[in-house]
């Protein structure tokens, strides 16, 4: 197999200069076999149709994805993660398909409601679990939902639920814990914000009764909006903490009162709790939205204390996100009462829709050449490339922003009104090409996003499924391309393995790759691989530039003695030297004296020493 033409597809390289590197891509002892059923890809596309678009919008998105196989067999990595359909109740029917439809009420025997739920792939955990649902009208006429609900979904052109909303919905509104995961972009948000709704009722004025945790300030306003949206008709009060709804809250604390619900990331409500101004012993309903985050380290302290406070002995909790590493799942069921586990196919994977790519860039100037021969070939705007650190994020941007395209960066030392305004464009299509940190990798809902590229090869599978998430959402398709240099290569299999799992081609070669190891990716999910600067500049301009800056440090120096010196004056005019220092510093100038602190002391007291004796002799 020529393994360079497979690597470098997409991108020129000298497979020269690359003849090293091939040893890092050897296979691992383990052969695997996979089995190809690319034959049953229509039926596929059907089962992970959730929004249920037409069968030309299949075929479009058939036409993306034509080159993707099915595989279904079985593997663990050496974390024993299971890392496919591990859910699976039995072998999925494909005849299931061609039939109709069933309504809920159809539903009669438990055969109905399995049937029901292994075509929309919905395997569950738990005991007593209600039955799913199959069109929103039946929220209305079986679930007795108030009408403005069924009428904010129908405004939305919301037609059908999908298979996270069918089960999760009437799990919420049974008020049983639920753990929900569902692939990027299948409509989760929605899943909690209507069975909220209808169990609220109405605006009560006793203070904040539901509460919804989101990692970053971002989300936290996307679900505010769709709150918004869904709540027309009503008059409930949705509060979205920041620094300035805090502040109002704590000098008008009757203004908490009116207040029904309560969206916020965790670290502004703690500081809230703990200064008083929140109160949360009337929560009735606790969301962690993109929980696996909110339950890792760096976030687990605040979501705890976030818990303590919420005290209300019949608190519902449920935790929804695409990933659920099993180190969370174990702490989930900790804290959580007879909980019910929901999987939307496959645990762990990505999104079908989305057509996944693994780019060999061989050093990390090839990546910068694999983006502009991108944008000279032309692309389909909005494109999102991920980056591992902020500073990266500015270099590339710094990079980019010469090549005659609107692009723009987004992390978190941007300001909030930048940030705020960067999302706005890029909805409106103002931005062409975003350059963003692991800050936009979650949750965030960008219908249009073609492309999506990991610049930098993603710290965690977490991290890479809920990237390139951003694209392929809420039915449509969508590409992601990740570039890999010989330093990533030992972790290429996990990616390899997410590929696998959501149907995309990938040769053998790299099937057989080893799996890292524990260690190795707990250390890069702490610590990001060492990159060199992102920089076109040949080593003769970078060290033209170099002595550039070393020229303007030395200069800046010398300015600083200068100052150093006039101050030593003004320390000796104050001691009653006028004119003896005035005369100094205007000789000094005229001979533009630049010598060093010391050497300008020694000067002054030897004129000094000379002028006394000239005085001497006078008198
Ligand atoms: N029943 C539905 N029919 C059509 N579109 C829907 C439906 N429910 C939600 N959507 C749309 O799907 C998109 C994705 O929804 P949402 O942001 O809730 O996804 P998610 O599953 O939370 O994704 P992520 O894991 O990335 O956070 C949104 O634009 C939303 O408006």
């Amino acid at each position: 197999m020529d393994l360079f033409k497979v690597l470098g597809s997409g991108a020129r390289f000298n497979k020269k200069r690359f003849t090293d590197d091939i040893s890092l891509f050897e296979p691992s002892n383990k052969l695997r076999k996979t089995n190809d059923t690319s034959d049953t890809q229509m039926d596929i596309m059907q089962e992970i149709n959730f929004f249920h678009n037409s069968k030309s919008a299949i075929d479009e998105t058939l036409g993306v994805t034509k080159d993707k196989k099915i595989t279904k067999d079985v593997e663990k990595d050496q974390e024993g993660e299971e890392s496919i359909n591990c859910y699976n109740d039995e072998n999925e029917d494909e005849d299931d398909q061609a039939e109709e439809e069933p309504l809920v009420k159809d539903l009669n025997s438990m055969d109905d409601v399995k049937s029901f739920r292994k075509r929309h792939r919905i395997h569950i955990y738990g005991t007593d679990i209600p039955n799913p649902f199959s069109s929103f009208d039946d929220l209305e006429s079986k679930y007795n939902f108030q009408p403005y609900i069924c009428k904010n979904l129908k405004n939305s052109a919301y037609e059908k639920p999908t298979p996270i909303q069918m089960q999760a919905i009437p799990i919420m509104i049974h008020g049983r814990d639920l753990m929900a995961m569902a692939p990027t972009g299948s409509g989760k948000t929605l899943a909690y914000i209507i069975p909220m709704l209808h169990d609220l009722k109405g605006p009560e004025k006793i203070g904040y009764r539901a509460l919804i945790i989101s990692p970053t300030r971002e989300l936290a306003q996307q679900i505010y909006r769709e709150f918004k949206k869904m709540a027309v008709g009503k008059k409930f009060k949705v509060c979205m903490l920041t620094k300035a709804t805090a502040a109002t809250q704590a000098q008008t604390p009757h203004l908490r009162e009116k207040f029904d619900i309560l969206i916020s990331t965790p670290l502004r409500l703690v500081h809230a709790i703990q200064q008083d101004i929140i109160e949360l012993k009337n929560v009735r309903h606790l969301i962690l939205d993109e929980a696996d985050k909110l339950l890792e380290l760096g976030f687990l302290e605040q979501t705890d204390e976030i818990f303590a406070a919420c005290s209300n002995v019949k608190l519902q909790k449920a935790l929804f996100s695409a990933t659920f590493p099993s180190s969370v799942e174990t702490l989930a069921n900790d804290f959580m009462k007879d909980p019910i586990r929901v999987v939307i196919g496959l645990k762990n994977a990505a999104t079908e829709t989305i057509k996944q790519k693994l780019l060999y860039v061989g050093q990390e100037e090839g990546k910068l050449i694999a983006v502009r021969q991108l944008i000279q070939e032309g692309f389909k705007p909005p494109v999102l490339i991920f980056v591992q650190s902020i500073e990266r994020a500015k270099e590339l941007f710094h990079e980019l922003i010469y090549d005659g395209i609107n692009v723009d960066v987004i992390h978190s030392e941007r300001t909030k009104a930048q940030r705020d305004s960067i999302i706005l464009n890029l909805k409106q299509g103002k931005i062409w090409v975003l350059i963003a940190t692991e800050l936009m990798a979650r949750g965030m809902d960008f219908k249009g996003v073609n492309l999506v590229i990991n610049y930098d090869f993603p710290q965690s599978v977490q991290s890479y499924i809920h990237r390139i998430g951003r694209t392929g959402r809420a039915g449509r398709s969508g590409e992601a391309v990740t570039y890999y240099t010989k330093d990533d290569a030992p972790y290429l299999k996990s990616v390899v393995n997410v590929m696998k799992e959501s149907g995309c081609e990938v040769p053998d070669w790299m099937l057989q790759l080893k799996n890292p190891s524990r260690e190795s990716k707990k250390r890069l999910r702490k610590k990001p691989i060492e990159r060199k600067t992102i920089d076109t500049r040949s080593t003769y301009d970078l060290k033209k530039m170099i002595r550039k800056k070393e020229i303007i440090e030395a200069s800046k120096k010398r300015k600083a003695r200068k100052l150093a010196i006039a101050s030593d004056k003004n320390e000796d005019i104050n001691k009653g030297d006028t004119i003896y220092g005035d005369k100094k510093e205007k000789k000094d100038k005229s001979k533009g004296d630049n010598n060093s602190k010391y050497e300008s002391k020694s000067l002054l007291s030897n004129k000094k020493t000379k002028q006394n004796s000239r005085k001497k002799k006078i008198n």
